[in-house]
């Protein structure tokens, strides 16, 4: 099969194919952006693969670097543009389930695609737009089937974050697993503990927010990959909540503070939760709020004070994970009323410290306590946010 129109992102990189092919070498695209074209999707980056050794890749371009030479890669710089490319290589004989530390190069394309983990991944095209599809991923593209390329089991002892590439593909493709490959994942779901918590946290999060997602996480829960994971062991009953609702979470702290409200995690072990899962201090921050406003929603009310102490992101996640949960709340009513809020933030408070210092108020604790009151008092709109009634009501405050 030949691609006659092709879209920019390959079009600017032929020159770059044609540079390696002039000088002596194969030269094609591979893997995820030919998997992508086919599909229809967006394209974000495109991979090659040559018959060249990183050095002599690395006279051919004029901007190079060294990304990892190791593995075979080079990153070249061309036109306003980078571009991995990749010695044909093997990962067979590294049994250590993860990223062989070095890999052995190869003479042909075939080798090369042999050693991918997907069908669908192991597509290769020429620089004329010629298709290479040595293990039907065009038919498994048709059937919307993630299948391994040859021996399940083998692909996933060469790599074994591989089996959550699985589940994230079946969801951010909305593809189906094909057995043999989620009897593999089942089989040899243990040698997940071999990879790095980040990188299976980078896929969970992919697998979480795709299309997909719920039909993936099923799978993620049968094959028990989730007892793999950081805090999930024995969660099975709670987690199996994911798959049943209505709706999925659209960002990944919603995700996160999902998992947390299934997992019925107290607030004061969210930051471990969040550790345990490598997340980032500002991820964890964000998603610690967003628990504590959508536990306080649940429970009452919330004042405009507990409002002005939230934000708009933090609400605006609330209203979604009460959907998700299919708890009823008024969400606009919420983003009306935070939009109404006479200030948002201490800084647009008509006075600050220095005036209450000035005011004869001592400097101390006392100070703070007294501002959270004067806030309390406009955000509930007993008073206005000016000096004058301010000022009044500090003396009120103080008879
Ligand atoms: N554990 C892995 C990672 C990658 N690959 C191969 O390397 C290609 C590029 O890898 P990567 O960019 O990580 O994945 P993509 O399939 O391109 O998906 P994405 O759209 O997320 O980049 C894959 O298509 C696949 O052929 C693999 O076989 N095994
Ligand atoms: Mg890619």
């Amino acid at each position: 099969m030949r691609i006659k129109t092709l879209p920019d992102v390959f079009i600017n990189a032929l020159p770059v194919l044609r540079k390696i092919n002039e000088a002596g070498f194969e030269a094609y695209f591979v893997g995820g952006c030919v998997r992508d074209l086919l599909l229809n999707r967006h394209i974000h980056d495109v991979d090659i693969a040559t018959s060249a050794y990183p050095m002599e890749v690395k006279e051919i371009f004029d901007r190079t670097i060294d990304t990892g030479i190791k593995h075979g890669t080079v990153t070249i710089l061309f036109e306003n543009n980078s571009y991995e490319i990749t010695t044909f290589r093997t990962e067979s004989g590294y049994q250590d389930f993860r990223r062989p530390d070095h890999v052995t190069f190869v003479q042909n394309l075939s080798e090369d695609l042999k050693r991918r983990d997907f069908t669908i991944n192991a597509l290769a095209m020429d620089v004329d737009g010629n298709l290479i599809d040595h293990f039907d991923g065009l038919k498994d593209l048709d059937l919307k089937l993630i299948k391994a390329v040859g021996k399940a089991e083998n692909r996933f002892h060469e790599d074994a974050l591989r089996m959550m590439r699985a589940v994230r593909f079946m969801s951010q493709l909305q593809f189906k697993l094909e057995d043999q490959t989620q009897k593999a994942i089942a089989d040899n779901h243990e040698l997940l503990s071999k990879i790095s918590v980040e990188r299976i946290r980078d896929e969970f999060v992919k697998m979480g927010l795709g299309k997909g997602s719920q039909a993936a996480f099923q799978v993620f829960l049968d094959t028990k990959l989730s007892e793999q994971v950081p805090c999930f062991k024995g969660k099975k009953d709670a987690l199996s909540i994911f798959p049943k609702l209505n709706f999925a979470p659209t960002t990944e702290a919603n995700l996160w503070a999902l998992m947390i409200i299934l997992l019925k995690i107290p607030t004061n072990k969210i930051a471990r939760f969040m550790r345990k899962w490598k997340n980032s201090n500002a991820m964890e921050r964000q998603v610690a709020e967003i628990v504590e406003f959508f536990d306080l929603v649940s429970a009452q009310d919330p004042t405009n004070f507990d409002l002005f102490n939230s934000n708009l992101k933090t609400i605006a996640s609330t209203i979604d994970l009460a959907h998700i949960l299919g708890q009823p709340i008024n969400g606009q009513a919420l983003i009306d009323r935070y939009e109404a809020l006479p200030i948002k933030n201490a800084q647009e408070l008509a006075i600050d410290g220095s005036f209450l210092l000035k005011n004869g108020i001592p400097a101390g604790p006392r100070i703070g306590e007294i501002l959270t009151d004067i806030k309390k008092a406009v955000t509930e709109g007993k008073i206005d946010n000016d000096e004058a009634q301010i000022s009044q009501f500090l003396l009120e405050l103080n008879n």
